[in-house]
Formats: C-alpha cells, structure tokens, sequence
C-alpha cells in the first residue's frame, strides 16, 4: 500500500480541496494528482468518519459494533486505501482467502492480528459449498456469471455475513459484552444474520422482515432455527418500513445505549468492506491488472454495488459499474433525472429488491459533495421530510461519471430467466436476471461480470414459473419445509417494537 490518494482522485474538478487543506493538517498535495488530498501514510490505522460530520471518528472495531454513526449517518474509512499495479497483479492465483486477507487488512487496523485475521477469514469460508467460494462462469463469449450464493443460506449476504460473525464473535468474547442485533431484511439478509449468529452466547438477534413479501423459502430459513437467541419479527410493512423502524431505534441514543444495540445491515461497514473482496477476485480471474473489467450490480440498498466503487478507488482498474434495479426504480430514475425520489414499494418476483430507500447511497453521497456532512445532512433530511431531493449538476455529472444504470420489468425478469436457461443452461434467480439482461443490453468491450446474487432455489415459484423447472433446495435443507416455524408478528410500531426487543433479549 501507497500513501493514499483522495477520493476525488482525477476527477473533482469542482472540489475546494485547497480550502479544506487549510483547515485539515493531513491534507496536503496528492503525488498522483494535482488536486489536495489527504496523505496518511502507509500503516497507519484507518479512521472511520460518520456521512454526516458529527458522529466521533471510530477505530475499525467500534464502528463495526457501533453500526449507525450516533448523528444518525453512515461510518466509512476517512480515506480509500490504495493497491498499486503489482499489488493487485500478486492477487493472481491466490486463495479467496489470502485475497480476502490482503484487500481487507488495511482496513481493520489493530483490531485484529495478522493472525487471528487469518484464522477469521478461514473460518468464515469453511462453510462454503464451492473451492474458489465465489467461482466466475463464462455465460457468452465475452459475459461472465459471479456466482456469490455458495454460502449456508444461498445469497451473496453470506459471504460478509459469515465474517461478520466470526469478527464479532472473537470482539465480543475479548471485551466479554453482550450486543443486541436488530436487522432489517427484505429476505436474504435475515437470514444470513441468522445464520451467522445463531447459538452465539453474547448476542440476541432480531430480524424484521415485511410480512408476506418475502419468498417462502426466506421466509422458512428466518423462522425455523430453534436457538433460543433468534427472534423472527413480521412487520406490517414494506421493507422501507423495517429499515425506517431499525434507523429510528439507533436514533433513539437511550434505546440504543440501554440494549447495546448492533447492526448487521450494510449501514455496518464491515458488510461492505467484505463485499469488495470478490470484485478484486473476479476482476483478476478475468486479466486485471492488465485489463479493465466492468459490472452489472443487481441493485436494492445499494451495498452490494458500494463495494464495487469502493473497489475501484482502491485501484481495481474497472470500466464500467452498472446498477440493474426491478421496477422498484428509485437508482435507475436518480441517474436518468438527477432527482432522488420515493414512489410506493410495488411487490415482485424480485423480492430482495424491493426497496426505495437505497441506504447506502448516502454513503456515495458523501463522495458526490466533496465528502461535507452538511450537505449530506441536508439532503437525507429532505429525503425523510419531503421524499425527494435533487441532485447538484456536480453530484450528477460525478455521478453519471461512475455509474450506469437500467430497470428491468416484471414480464421482462421472466423471460430473462426463460431466455438465459434456453441460452446458457443456467438457472437464474429473477435478481441476478435483472442483472444479465442489463448486463446484455449495455455491454461493450470489456469484459461483463453480472454479479449472481442468489440461488434460484429461493425463488422457487419465479423461476418454475419462466423455466418449467422447480429448483431444488441443497440436501442440507431438504426438510425446510417441515421444520416447525416460530415468528412473531407486529405493527411497524417503534414503541411497540422496542418494548418486545427489551421485553425478549
Ligand atoms: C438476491 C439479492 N440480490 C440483490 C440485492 C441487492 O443488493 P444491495 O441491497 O446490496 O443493493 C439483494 C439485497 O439487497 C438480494 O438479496
Ligand atoms: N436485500 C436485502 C436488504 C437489506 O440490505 P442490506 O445489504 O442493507 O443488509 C435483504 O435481503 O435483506
């Protein structure tokens, strides 16, 4: 690792990073751009600083067990640490793992050894059905398949999920607290957390998930794992609702501060941090460093396709980061109008994103307006108060700059996994189908990496529905549907919400 660039890297024409270096001792000139930036030197410990400036700063270990920053923003690493050319082509031909190990160990500081980092990370995949945990597959000759769903619950969630727990686990058993996880799901990432946190001694998990829109498999997987510390919660909502509730109860300082509330939603960096691994495994299984790989991110809270951005200001050399998003549209139409704007959240066969309020959009935000919580700030706060902001001409252009972007319709997912199936031989969820129309229709000449982010054996119903074929659940799950299922349903009510975590924790 290099001395680490700005986040503006050769592109903030706009930014006034000569007025933030008189104000800011670590700012001085980039040695790889003309413009001001911040100069932390290799081996010192990332600092973590909060999307809307008035949140402390945190080491890597509190913000992933602080989860939502206290001023109601996001944590991220106050600057992207960098791989350079021969760094990134060293990746070629390791392990998941080690790969795991060299892009995330800038990140975490002293909160792990080199050590005890390596023994989390093995731990972590052990659990996975595939070698190479995130294989790529060749769909046509220049479009790739990242296949994210070799994990225990069959959905990308897993691969930061399982870290996670194995992360907080060392944590929490070192300081000997306890932590109460709430966690807002629109299917897959419920039952990931619960998964990953099952059993554990010092954790209760609590998982909100909007009643009767997710798939049944999903749902299954949520309410049937007996541990004592999982407590599966149906909100009369949509999942907007779930994420509001959960947002509203970090808020709630006393709440959060009484229960030790933890989050395991992407609003936790740690989430994202694990995510960027496998573009940088994929992009190197493709000829990167030599060449430029580009991606089409099946697109809801925005996490999975930060990773991708995050990725490509550490050095990745990508061309082109797409977001596919269903008819629930909300990123599609930002790019195409420049304004952010709620709609209702309509159900589809693509459950998991069915979402209008993209979380971790505000984390790109912050990159968009020169990193200034302030306007972060204000923003967010015309998004809650009105549903709806716009865009600077400056935060567009960046924007457009970074991103692409498309919508797939509901006649169109079927006959994408219709028309994949004939074509490929594979069977593809309705989000990852998003993602390979998308994907197909925007191609150029790099080569396109779609990212799988489920298992089609989730989606039964959609998937039999365009194919004909019923996808069948891994042995291991065979009897999802008859083991005996334990929810409890409840109004999207915070004080009704609140009162059953203490009461149940
Ligand atoms: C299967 C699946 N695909 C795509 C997404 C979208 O990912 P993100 O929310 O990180 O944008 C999700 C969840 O959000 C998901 O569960
Ligand atoms: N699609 C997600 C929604 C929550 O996203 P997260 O990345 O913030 O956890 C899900 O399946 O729950």
């Amino acid at each position: 690792m290099r001395a680490l660039s700005c986040f503006g890297h050769n592109k903030a024409a706009e930014f006034d990073h000569q007025r933030r270096a008189r104000t800011d001792s670590r700012l001085s000139r980039c040695c790889a751009c003309r413009y001001w930036c911040c100069t932390r030197q290799t081996g010192d410990a990332v600092r973590y600083i909060s999307t809307r400036g008035q949140a402390p700063t945190l080491s890597f270990e509190e913000a992933m067990l602080t989860g939502l920053a206290r001023d109601g923003g996001l944590y991220l690493p106050e600057s992207w640490p960098e791989m350079v050319t021969d760094e990134i082509a060293a990746l070629a031909g390791q392990s998941y793992e080690e790969v795991a190990f060299r892009v995330m160990r800038p990140f975490i500081g002293d909160t792990f050894t080199d050590e005890e980092f390596r023994a989390i990370i093995d731990r972590a995949y052990a659990s996975f059905g595939h070698d190479v945990r995130c294989p790529v597959i060749q769909t046509g000759p220049n479009d790739w398949l990242l296949e994210l769903h070799h994990g225990p619950t069959l959905a990308f969630k897993d691969v930061a999920m399982q870290l996670i727990g194995q992360m907080f686990e060392a944590s929490l058993t070192r300081s000997g607290k306890r932590v109460t996880i709430v966690g807002a799901t629109s299917g897959d990432t419920g039952s990931a957390a619960i998964e990953a946190f099952r059993g554990l001694e010092a954790v209760d998990v609590f998982i909100l998930y909007p009643h009767g829109r997710v798939s049944e498999v999903q749902r299954r997987q949520m309410t049937t794992p007996s541990e004592s510390n999982v407590h599966a919660l149906a909100i009369d909502g949509d999942f907007d609702d779930c994420q509001a509730l959960l947002k509203d109860m970090f808020n709630d300082l006393d709440f959060r501060d009484r229960v030790h509330l933890a989050g395991v939603n992407s609003i936790n960096w740690a989430r994202v941090l694990a995510q960027v691994v496998y573009y940088f495994t994929s992009a190197v299984a493709l000829g990167a460093p030599d060449r430029s790989i580009s991606f089409t991110v099946p697109t809801g809270n925005f996490g999975d396709i930060f990773a991708g951005y995050v990725a490509k200001r550490m050095g990745l050399p990508i061309e082109r980061l797409i977001i596919a998003t269903n008819q629930n549209d909300i990123l599609h139409r930002t790019l195409v109008t420049g304004r952010h704007e709620k709609e209702g959240v309509t159900p589809s066969i693509s459950p998991s994103m069915d979402i209008q309020v993209s979380s971790n959009f505000e984390r790109l935000l912050f990159d968009l307006y020169d990193r200034e919580g302030e306007a972060v700030t204000q923003l967010m706060t015309e998004l809650k108060e009105d549903g709806r902001f716009t865009l600077s001409q400056g935060a567009l252009d960046r924007l457009l700059e970074e991103f692409d972007s498309g919508r797939v319709s509901e006649d169109e997912t079927s006959a994408e996994i219709t028309h994949m199936a004939k074509a490929t031989g594979q069977i593809l969820c309705p989000h990852t189908a998003i993602g390979t129309k998308i994907a197909r229709e925007q191609s150029g000449t790099a080569p396109m990496v779609t990212l799988a982010t489920a298992h089609a054996a989730k989606f039964p119903d959609a998937v039999e529905a365009a194919t004909g074929i019923r996808p069948a659940l891994p042995a291991r799950m065979a009897d999802l549907y008859e083991r005996i299922e334990r929810v409890t349903r409840l109004p999207a009510d915070l004080a009704a919400l609140q009162a059953h975590i203490e009461q149940h924790r």
